[in-house]
């Protein structure tokens, strides 16, 4: 049988010395005491299973700045994860508790290798802006498993801050600008675009690289290559034919809705882009020519001195990859086979790329 401790005794059974009300004190004292203790406990629990938590589905999708830390190169993902966190705890500062997921807000539609994985993480530097780091391809793939199954996708974000994602494909699938309508009309779409003949050069640098032996690039682009046929339904051809992608998106959305932003001086000057994507977004401008360096060795702008880290860091090797060399004379081919396509595309969205 337990002892009965003689000052627990004295609680209940006061002494003649002590009146009952000095008893009565002690004990809401000490009862004061305990309960704030277990307040403070109960509390350092929650907020370290929080962390774990975050910690735990913030490895399923690597944000920009968690690999910057690490050390390791961006991530390219193609696979979708419902727990595509990225960066919260950066940019809410432990506010996770009133985070919520929601539907992006704005999409960065495209194209293809025309530099969305350096906006993406350039913009996701921005603490306004919560963006997932994988392609969820949810309007050209996964349609079918609805937009709650979407919403699940997205990162947590608190009221304010702008959600947003990257499926390049989106662009140039029929389907997607009236899906993206249906889910919200207001929705802000902003298109990468870069020459299209270099387009198409890093896009079958990338095929082969992938599936090495295939054709080679000029088998492929020409449907008769003494006539000079172009093979314009060739996908690294025909994602360049932007015009004829705009077109549907215009009829969907106006002109207003959708940004541009130059493929080339997103490399050249990646803080005069950034600045127009903000301004774009509604946001101030945060992110500047303070967070880029040109790194002479990868031959494009990388990150300075990232949040949450010292080093100074750049994409993967698989961006900005050396091309496959193709013959001049296929080269002017293709410009000349985009001259027109380009000039409309120019006329269309009232702006001029200069593409040769
Ligand atoms: N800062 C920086 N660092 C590295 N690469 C950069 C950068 N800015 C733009 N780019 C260009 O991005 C091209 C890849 O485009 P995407 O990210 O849209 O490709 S993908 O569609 O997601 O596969 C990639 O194409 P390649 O040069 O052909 O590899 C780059 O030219």
């Amino acid at each position: 049988m337990a002892a009965f401790h003689p000052r627990q005794h004295q609680l209940w059974n006061h002494h003649p010395l002590h009146p009952p009300s000095a008893d009565l004190r002690r004990l809401f004292h000490r009862l004061t005491i305990a309960f704030s203790l277990s307040i403070l406990c109960f509390s350092l629990v929650y907020i370290f299973a929080g962390c774990c938590e975050s910690e735990l589905t913030d490895n399923s999708d690597v944000s920009a700045r968690d690999l910057l830390v690490a050390g390791s190169a961006w991530p390219e993902r193609n696979v979708s994860h419902a727990d595509g966190e990225s960066g919260l705890e950066g940019n809410s500062s432990g506010k996770e508790w009133t985070a919520t997921r929601r539907l992006p807000q704005a999409l960065i539609i495209g194209v293809k290798k025309g530099g969305t994985r350096a906006l993406l993480e350039f913009l996701r530097l921005h603490p306004d802006i919560r963006a997932l780091g994988s392609e969820p391809h949810f309007f050209d793939r996964h349609y079918a498993r609805g937009l709650d199954w979407y919403r699940t996708m997205m990162p947590k974000a608190l009221d304010g801050q702008i959600v947003m994602e990257k499926t390049p494909r989106y662009f140039v699938t029929v389907d997607t600008p009236p899906r993206i309508h249906a889910m919200s009309r207001d929705v802000k779409l902003i298109v990468v675009v870069r020459d299209p003949v270099t387009r198409a050069i890093s896009d079958y640098t990338q095929i082969i690289s992938k599936t090495p032996g295939i054709p080679s690039f000029e088998s492929l682009a020409f449907k008769n290559h003494t006539t000079g046929q172009i093979d314009s339904s060739w996908s690294p051809l025909w994602i360049g034919l932007y015009a004829q992608h705009m077109e549907r998106w215009l009829a969907w959305f106006p002109r207003s809705q959708i940004h541009l932003v130059s493929g080339e001086r997103l490399i050249t000057d990646p803080a005069g882009e950034l600045g127009k994507v903000q301004d774009f977004l509604g946001l101030q401008r945060i992110v500047t020519d303070k967070h880029f360096y040109f790194n002479k060795t990868k031959g494009f702008p990388c990150l300075k001195k990232p949040e949450g880290s010292s080093k100074p860091h750049c994409l993967g090797k698989t961006k900005g990859r050396t091309h496959v060399s193709i013959d001049p004379d296929v080269i002017q081919k293709l410009r000349d086979f985009y001259k027109p396509h380009n000039q409309r595309f120019y006329q269309m969205v009232g702006q001029s790329f200069e593409w040769q």
